[in-house]
């Protein structure tokens, strides 16, 4: 009857080996044939390591001897020749043995430079084909540490893998030409390294244990670590409070006892096994002493071969405790790659016409499955239009906007472009022609012109220009020393908040969209720079559908019709004028910042454009209303 195997039985690990060869293959990509070939190279070393220690040996003696000629038996070649022929043959092993080192020294890096840029493509190429909502949902940084990290300890991986591979294939090419020389002797290494393993093996398991243990914690101490960077600006305005440190120096500590003992028994295991080896070797020594079968150059030979081995021995455990410790940066990468590419972007194979009418039909959206943030939303608005969407915080703009821009699915109903589901068309065409403006807009560390064409080789400087001029930030950009090829990036201090915007706002009109959708375009920007942005979209906007998040009353200026989205519901579409006769939040939003402006001696936010050249950059400004007022008159709670 078929029993199942104990657990820890022979049949489970190598099961378990199996199971995760499956699961580290990908790591190898195009490295396989790299470390077949030195598979060959190996086993090559390891047969011009044994000839030379037999040479060695057999050259010793007959010095020892005083003989002008040398007898050198290795299996069934049998030479005798005169010492200096021998001189020269083991000069020239040696050198031949040169070049095999050379060669076993380059193959694991090349393969592991070759696994490096393998895996950060595919882990680009699956992140960036991934969903929005795996996207959005990852944790900050946790990308870069990905990239960093853990490919390059999965790239040290491979070397290690190749060192043990390495070392492994000359240990059992030794013991081939031990069994060659004397079978006896194979035996004796064979009984010298199992004893060593079975001494050892308690403490080389705990070293394992320990080095997993650090590499996972020094994981969670990383990802603390991104957050110190990411909060530095909160923590200066707070302070770090006691708690904060003592938090933060509770992941240090958290690494404290894996990385002591793993230190220790890093330097310790090589030391004992040493001492051990040299243990054995006297046994075996006696061992073939009492044998009195050899002859002194096989003895000779015996003993080199026994501390080579046993050599090769120490470093297979080394590489061994060593791809314990990469291991757990393996499995946070291979868990990420396999999530990224379950969830793929939705993408369809319609090429996509011109986009005359964009809306939605019956569309609802839950983040947490049975609670819907969008609740049975329908529209449709028309090219040359501009339309608005209002309403209170945490009412649902941003997931509205975000299935607009396809980035996330409807739960139910759907987008429609020409009255067609949108999911049926091809993703880079609607990436072509749908257009985005965020917030925060970002900047890429690159020229002006970079930045506003965006990888976008088509686009060309005569089409970035004109983008440029379009957004109003033309001007600026030739007032700069080096013009459109002036490098900026993020954290440029001299670009202020309002030409960061209108820069993105350069990059979304340069090819030339259908659909433009901007989430609050004028925020950080000054009252001169907001006229400025009016007026681009005022120009642009009988050639796109325009759709404007709107949290100030003055963006809305623009809009021929304007949605209130409360609740998750489209509470009304239409005019302004209408919307302020017929709809209650409008109405009392309109008027809240009429007393507003009232009170702070300031007229609406358009009335008084123009009044002050102040670059606030912080997005308050006179006469500009946030729509956070309206959370007070619709009664919403406000979820930021
Ligand atoms: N990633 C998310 N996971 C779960 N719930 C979310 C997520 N993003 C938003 N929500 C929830 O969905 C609802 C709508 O949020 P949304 O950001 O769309 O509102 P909004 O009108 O854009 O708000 P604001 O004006 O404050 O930006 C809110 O209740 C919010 O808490």
């Amino acid at each position: 009857m078929f029993r199942r195997p104990r657990r820890g039985s022979l049949f489970k690990k190598v099961r378990g080996y199996a199971v995760s060869w499956k699961q580290y293959r990908q790591f190898l990509g195009g490295a396989r044939s790299r470390l077949v070939l030195l598979t060959v190279v190996a086993v090559c070393a390891g047969l011009l390591e044994a000839a030379l220690l037999s040479l060695v040996a057999a050259l010793a003696t007959a010095l020892t001897e005083g003989s002008s000629r040398v007898d050198v038996q290795f299996g069934v070649i049998d030479l005798s020749a005169p010492l200096t022929v021998l001189f020269a043959v083991g000069i020239g092993l040696a050198l031949v043995r040169a070049v095999v080192a050379l060669g076993i020294a380059y193959l694991p890096a090349r393969a592991s430079a070759a696994v490096m840029v393998d895996l950060r493509r595919s882990l680009f190429d699956r992140f960036t084909g991934t969903s929005w909502s795996v996207q959005a949902s990852e944790r900050d940084g946790h990308f870069q540490t990905l990239m960093g990290t853990h490919v390059m300890n999965a790239s040290l991986a491979i070397t290690t893998l190749a060192q043990a591979l390495t070392a492994g294939l000359m240990f059992l090419t030794l013991l081939i030409s031990a069994v060659v020389l004397s079978v006896m002797t194979a035996l004796i290494v064979i009984g010298a390294s199992l004893l060593l393993f079975l001494l050892l093996g308690p403490l080389v398991r705990r070293l394992r244990r320990q080095a997993r243990a650090l590499s996972r914690e020094s994981i969670e101490h990383a990802k603390g670590m991104e957050e110190v960077v990411m909060m530095a600006e909160e923590i200066q305005v707070f302070g770090a409070s006691p708690e904060y440190k003592e938090s933060v120096d509770r992941l240090s500590r958290q690494v404290r006892k894996p990385m002591l003992l793993t230190r220790f028994l890093f330097r310790a295991v090589p030391g004992l096994y040493q001492s051990l080896a040299f243990l054995t070797l006297f046994l075996a020594l006696a061992a073939v002493y009492l044998s009195g079968a050899q002859a002194i150059a096989e003895l000779g030979a015996v003993v080199l071969i026994m501390v080579r081995s046993l050599t090769y021995g120490q470093t297979i455990q080394q590489a061994l405790r060593r791809l314990d410790e990469l291991v757990p940066f393996m499995n946070s990468l291979r868990k990420a790659l396999d999530h990224y590419q379950s969830h793929p972007r939705q993408d369809g194979d319609t090429p996509l016409p011109k986009i005359d009418r964009l809306g939605m039909r019956d569309v609802h959206y839950a983040y947490v499955p049975g609670e819907d943030v969008l609740k049975g939303i329908s529209f449709e608005a028309h090219g040359g239009e501009a339309i608005g969407i209002v309403g209170p915080s945490g009412a649902g703009k941003s997931s509205l906007v975000q299935i607009l821009l396809r980035l996330r699915q409807p739960t139910s109903g759907a987008l429609e472009v020409n009255g067609v589901d949108a999911r049926v068309f091809r993703r880079d065409d609607w990436q072509r022609r749908v257009s985005y403006v965020p917030q925060s807009p970002q900047l890429i560390w690159g020229t002006v012109a970079d930045n506003i064409r965006f990888y976008r080789p088509e686009i060309d400087d005569e089409q970035v220009e004109r983008a440029a001029r379009l957004a109003h930030v033309h001007d600026e950009i030739m007032s700069w020393s080096q013009g459109y090829q002036t490098v900026i990036g993020q954290r440029v201090s001299a670009i202020s908040g309002g030409q960061r915007q209108r820069l993105c706002l350069a990059r979304a009109l340069a090819g030339s969209p259908d659909v433009l959708i901007l989430d609050e375009p004028t925020s950080a920007l000054d009252v001169r720079s907001e006229l400025a942005v009016q007026e681009s979209l005022a120009q642009i906007k009988s050639d796109v559908l325009l759709i404007l998040v709107a949290h100030r009353l003055s963006t809305l200026s623009v809009c021929d019709r304007v949605m209130v989205v409360v609740d998750g519901r489209l509470q009304a579409m239409d005019e302004p004028a209408a919307l302020l006769e017929n709809n209650d939040f409008y109405r009392e939003v309109t008027e809240i910042t009429q007393r507003q402006g009232l009170a702070t001696g300031s007229t609406s936010s358009i009335a008084s454009l123009g009044s002050s050249s102040t670059e606030a950059g912080d997005g308050s400004h006179q006469g500009a209303a946030p729509w956070a007022l309206g959370r007070a008159a619709s009664g919403a709670e406000p979820h930021d």
